[in-house]
C-alpha cells in the first residue's frame, strides 16, 4: 500500500478511469485521494462512488497532494498549473496526463526546480487493463519514477519511455481503444447482418479482439503466425483478409496513426 496522498486537478473520462483503476487495484486508500474539479457535482459523485475526498480549490489539493496529477484539457492545464505552482511542497511530484504538451513547457509554468512526469494513459484503466507510458524529468528520482510506474502497474502496464516516443504512444495506446471500439462496432455490424442480436453481437466482437489481443501478449508469437493459424486453405477467413487487403485495411490503419502521431507533434510545438 502507498503511503501517500495523491491529488487530481480535473476528472473527467481520464481522471475517472485512474482513480476508478486505483481504487480497484487497491494500492491507496480512497481517502487519501484528492480531487477538484471545477464542477463540483462531479467532486460529490466522486466521493459518493468511492470514497474519495472532494476539494474546494485545485490549490487545496496542491496543498495536500505528495503527487499531483494535472488531468484537464492541453489548452488550460499551463494555466491552472502556474496558479497553483506556489501551493505544491518542493518535493511535490507532478504528473502530467495532457497530449502535447511538454516537459519543457510544464516545467515553464511550475517552475525549473520541479520534478515533473508526463504519463500518457488510456481509458481501459477503468477496467485493470491500461497501457501507460511514464516520461520523468531530470529531477524525478528512480524511486520516484518507480511509484508512478507501480501506479500505472496497478491498474494494466506502465513502460518508462523517453519523450520523443510519445506521439507513438498516443497513437498506439492512447489514442487506440477509439479506434479498436470503431473496429468491434463494424464486426458487431457484419453479426448484425448475419442475424445476430445486436448485444450478442457486441458480446461476441468484443470477445474475439479481447482473447486475439492476449494471444499476441500470451504466446510470443508473431501476429501473422497466428493470423496464418486461422486461415484454413481454401476457407472461410482468407477470403475476409483478402478483401481487408484489397480495401486498404493495413495501409488506412498506419495512415489514420501517422496522422494521429503528427496530431501529437504539432500538439508539442503549440504548448
Ligand atoms: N481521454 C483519453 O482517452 C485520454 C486523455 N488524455 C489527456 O487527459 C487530459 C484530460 O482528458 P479527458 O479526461 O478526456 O478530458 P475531460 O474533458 O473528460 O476532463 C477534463 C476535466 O477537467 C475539468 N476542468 C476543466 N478546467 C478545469 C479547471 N480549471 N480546474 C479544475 N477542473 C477543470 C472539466 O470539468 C473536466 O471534468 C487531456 O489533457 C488529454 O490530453 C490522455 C490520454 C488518454
Ligand atoms: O484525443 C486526445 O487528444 C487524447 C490524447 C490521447 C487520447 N485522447
Amino acid at each position: 500500500m502507498l503511503e501517500k496522498k495523491i491529488g487530481f486537478i480535473g476528472c473527467g473520462n481520464m481522471s475517472k478511469a485512474i482513480i476508478g483503476g486505483l481504487v480497484a487495484g487497491g494500492l491507496l486508500k480512497p481517502e487519501n485521494i484528492w480531487v477538484f474539479d471545477h464542477k463540483p457535482a462531479t467532486n460529490q459523485a466522486m466521493q459518493q462512488q468511492y470514497g474519495i475526498t472532494p476539494a474546494q480549490s485545485a490549490e487545496e489539493v496542491a496543498k495536500q497532494a505528495d503527487i499531483l496529477f494535472a488531468a484537464v484539457k492541453p489548452n488550460v492545464i499551463l494555466k491552472v498549473l502556474k496558479e497553483v505552482a506556489s501551493s505544491l511542497h518542493k518535493e511535490t511530484l507532478v504528473v502530467s496526463i495532457a497530449a502535447g504538451v511538454t516537459l519543457d513547457s510544464l516545467a515553464m509554468a511550475l517552475g525549473h526546480d520541479r520534478k515533473i512526469v508526463r504519463v500518457m494513459p488510456n481509458t481501459p484503466a477503468l477496467v485493470n487493463e491500461g497501457m501507460t507510458s511514464v516520461t520523468p524529468n531530470a529531477l524525478v528520482t528512480q524511486q520516484e519514477t518507480d511509484e508512478v510506474v507501480a501506479i500505472f502497474n496497478s491498474f494494466g502496464k506502465a513502460a518508462v519511455v523517453d519523450e520523443y516516443l510519445i506521439h507513438a504512444v498516443v497513437g498506439v495506446s492512447g489514442s487506440a481503444p477509439a479506434y479498436v471500439f470503431m473496429f468491434i462496432e463494424a464486426m458487431a455490424d457484419a453479426a448484425v447482418l448475419g442475424g445476430m442480436p445486436r448485444a450478442q453481437a457486441y458480446q461476441f466482437a468484443a470477445q474475439a479482439v479481447k482473447g486475439s489481443a492476449q494471444m499476441v501478449l500470451e504466446t510470443g508469437k508473431h501476429p501473422g503466425e497466428l493470423k496464418d493459424m486461422v486461415c484454413s486453405p481454401g476457407g472461410t477467413t482468407i477470403e475476409a483478409v483478402k478483401v481487408l487487403e484489397e480495401k486498404g485495411f493495413r495501409a488506412a490503419v498506419i495512415e489514420a496513426m501517422r496522422q494521429c502521431m503528427a496530431k501529437s507533434e504539432a500538439l508539442s510545438k503549440k504548448s
